[in-house]
């Protein structure tokens, strides 16, 4: 695989460091992830496939001096707290490079390591609404609405912070020497949407919320319930694919208003609500699948796994414990991911043979124990 021989160092947080850690396993890196002793209240990685798990205290010196012992041998890590609690814990950028220049210290934080959130606590949807992304989203004179939390979290944060550790383990291949990451979700979140801020002046996106062309505004880039209690997504922008969803929808162009009349929007989406209303998703998926009318359901998990196009693809995945869940993307044709299809780790269900193969000795790790300064653990269930 192509991260094949990649040590990753990941300590446990909650979700975007465990997605960037997990796509980095899918791929072929050792993960292991650092998860606490004692146990935290929150401590539930669902994003542990392919990974190793090792319990340790950082907070005891003896803790902080293996994970310092760990990193010189690794080659990433990753760190999820806000700014100053690695520091504070003596496990700061400076002193873990200057122990081995080659690490790739990636700090996946919401607020960045500077400026006057960096100590501050934070989820999603408060990087979103820093990052200008959140006023944008949602329904006409609705509240800003935040989708999950995909944008900030997953996009924004957990995937740039992988892409910045892949772009530092190339320029490492030149240099020789690792760098600091450091991850916004609030910079990643705006950065992801800089098409929306570089198109400012091409006019999509100067009415108000709800009322443009891809935020629900416009009746051809809208989803419309069917008579199931289903739903369809229509996406048709162009004229040319427009043209076939007024076809499909049984309509006449020659006689409905142009396509960009902005201020026939609001009349046209009642038209086609009440359109879509009259056949069941089935019925609609007949009459557009096949037709470049840009027109697909709106499916749900269960749906989406037994899609025949999803199957034909083999898009998702069962490990062996019958859980279903997305293949790794993108495609590689050579390299392909190959995720685990075994359970994700209990904690500190790889202790012991994590330290072994990090050099620590059988006598070491006892001692280790014997302070609680490390967890071994039975495998049994996480919650
Ligand atoms: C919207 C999402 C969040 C989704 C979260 C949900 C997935 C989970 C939330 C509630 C969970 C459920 C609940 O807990 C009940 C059940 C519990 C059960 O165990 C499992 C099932 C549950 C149902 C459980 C299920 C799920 O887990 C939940 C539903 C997000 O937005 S995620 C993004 C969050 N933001 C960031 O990542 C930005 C950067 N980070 C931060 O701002 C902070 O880390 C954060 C997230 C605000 C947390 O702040 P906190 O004060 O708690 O931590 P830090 O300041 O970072 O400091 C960490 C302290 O821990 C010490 N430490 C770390 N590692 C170790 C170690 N190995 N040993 C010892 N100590 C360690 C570290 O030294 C720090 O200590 P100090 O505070 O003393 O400095």
């Amino acid at each position: 695989m192509a991260l094949s021989g990649v040590r990753v160092l990941e300590l446990a947080g909650l979700a975007p460091a465990p997605l960037c850690a997990m796509i980095l396993a899918d791929f072929g890196a050792r993960v292991v992830r650092v998860d606490r002793v004692p146990r935290s209240a929150v401590a539930a990685d669902a994003q542990g496939r392919g990974k190793r798990s090792l319990a340790l205290d950082l907070k005891r010196a003896a803790g902080a001096a293996a994970l310092r012992r760990l990193c010189r041998a690794a080659d990433v890590l990753v760190e999820p707290f806000r700014h100053g609690v690695m520091e504070k814990l003596g496990l700061g950028p400076e002193v873990l490079l200057e122990e081995n220049p080659r690490l790739i210290y990636a700090r996946l934080t919401g607020f960045g390591q500077t400026g006057k959130y960096a100590k501050s606590a934070g989820h999603d949807i408060n990087f979103l609404a820093l990052s200008g992304v959140l006023s944008k989203l949602g329904r006409k004179d609705e509240n800003p609405y935040a989708p999950l939390n995909l944008l900030a979290d997953f996009a924004g944060g957990g995937v740039l912070c992988a892409m910045g550790i892949i772009i530092a383990l190339y320029e490492r291949t030149r240099s020789g020497k690792g760098q600091i990451i450091d991850a916004s979700m609030v910079e990643g979140t705006a950065y992801l949407s800089s098409f929306l801020w570089k198109s400012q002046n091409l006019g999509l996106w100067n009415r108000p919320r709800g009322e443009n062309l891809l935020d629900s505004g416009a009746p051809f880039y809208e989803t419309y319930r069917t008579s199931d209690g289903k739903y369809m997504a229509v996406g048709a922008i162009e004229p040319q694919f427009y043209e076939q969803l007024i076809k499909g929808l049984g309509l006449d162009s020659d006689k409905l208003p142009s396509q960009l009349s902005f201020s026939d929007w609001p009349r046209m989406k009642k038209m086609f609500a009440s359109i879509f209303a009259q056949k069941t998703q089935e019925e609609w998926c007949s009459i557009f699948d096949g037709a470049d009318a840009c027109v697909t359901p709106v499916l749900s998990f269960d749906d989406a796994v037994s899609h025949q196009h999803n199957k034909q693809r083999g898009s998702f995945i069962k490990n062996d414990q019958e859980e279903i869940s997305p293949r790794p993307a993108p495609l590689l044709s050579r390299t392909p991911a190959v995720p685990s299809f075994k359970r994700d780790p209990f904690i500190g269900e790889h202790t012991e043979e994590i330290l072994l193969e990090y050099g620590f000795s059988k006598e070491e790790i006892a001692k280790l124990h014997s302070e609680n300064v490390i967890e071994f653990s039975k495998p049994k269930a996480n919650l």
